[in-house]
């Protein structure tokens, strides 16, 4: 029998300019429209009666782009997904995830520049309500100092050294629950934790980042993070007669570390995952 099922246009990729007279504004998305509802037909019979095509949906998208502009991701994606089960009388949930890559201007008013990282929005609707996670991925965040790892267990496979000073680098990918506002403090708190927890491993370096997003963000119920370790090995040169006090490093791509966990408000009760995967 056919079991759990969805469907819809993925990785709409939307390019909006908002042309002011005092600079352009950029707006670069990658969206994704996933739908439920009462849609068996199609899968068991070839029945396409409450079907609407993933063409139209990825139609929709560019549409509202023009009609209503996008204030924020989080609210583009909640209009969408209200939009598509309003709309048709077989869709009963939707979940709208967008990526943003993220333009800086450079000099003038219409050139700019990309930043590495990217921002999330995914906004679930559905008959108990609607839900959204922002997030962040790929942001990489480097300290030099003030970072530790040791009192670690030992056993005969281990050589690692301990080490009370070392370079601590990540690419953060987070996710954090609210209520549907854009708490764009989010992001900053990540990184001001980042630099300024000194860092005994990176496990609590991820506590830490997520406690400070619940501080400075009450409308934050949950924060997950998923941080790679980016190790970065001090070389040895010795054999070349030279010491190396902290200054020469290889910089490993893999194998990385993974450091992951959820940082949850405490007494908050907290709905259930809304991201549906397969
Ligand atoms: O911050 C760290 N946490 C670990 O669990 C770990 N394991 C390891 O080899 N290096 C590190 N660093």
């Amino acid at each position: 029998m056919l079991g759990s099922n969805q469907y819809g246009k993925a990785e709409i990729r939307i390019v909006r300019v908002d042309r002011r007279p005092g600079g352009d504004e950029l707006t670069d998305l990658n969206v994704s429209v996933a739908l439920r509802g009462d849609l068996a037909a199609s899968h068991l019979t070839g029945d396409n009666s409450n079907v609407l095509p993933t063409d139209t949906q990825k139609n929709t998208v560019y549409a509202f782009a023009r009609q209503h502009g996008i204030d924020s991701i989080e609210s583009f994606a909640q209009r969408l997904a209200e939009h598509f089960v309003a709309s048709q009388e077989s869709i009963r949930e939707a979940r709208v995830s967008i990526e943003q890559y993220l333009w800086r201007k450079v000099d003038g008013n219409h050139t700019f520049e990309r930043t590495a990282e990217t921002r999330t929005a995914t906004v679930h609707h559905g008959p108990h309500g609607t839900q959204t996670v922002s997030g962040v991925r790929d942001l990489v965040l480097l300290k030099t100092t003030d970072s530790e790892f040791h009192g670690f267990v030992k056993d005969r496979y281990t050589t690692l050294p301990e080490t009370a000073d070392r370079i601590l680098a990540t690419s953060v990918n987070a996710t954090w629950r609210h209520d549907g506002a854009d708490p764009g403090a989010a992001k900053r708190a990540l990184v001001e934790a980042f630099a300024d927890t000194h860092s005994l491993a990176l496990q609590q370096t991820l506590y830490g980042m997520g406690s400070r997003v619940l501080e400075r963000c009450p409308e934050v119920v949950e924060v997950k993070l998923s941080l790679p370790n980016k190790h970065h090995f001090l070389v040895d040169l010795t054999p070349f007669g030279l010491d190396n006090p902290n200054e020469v490093y290889y910089a490993a791509d893999r194998p990385y570390g993974l450091i992951e966990g959820v940082v949850r408000r405490d007494g908050v009760e907290v709905p259930e995952e809304v991201v549906w995967s397969f």
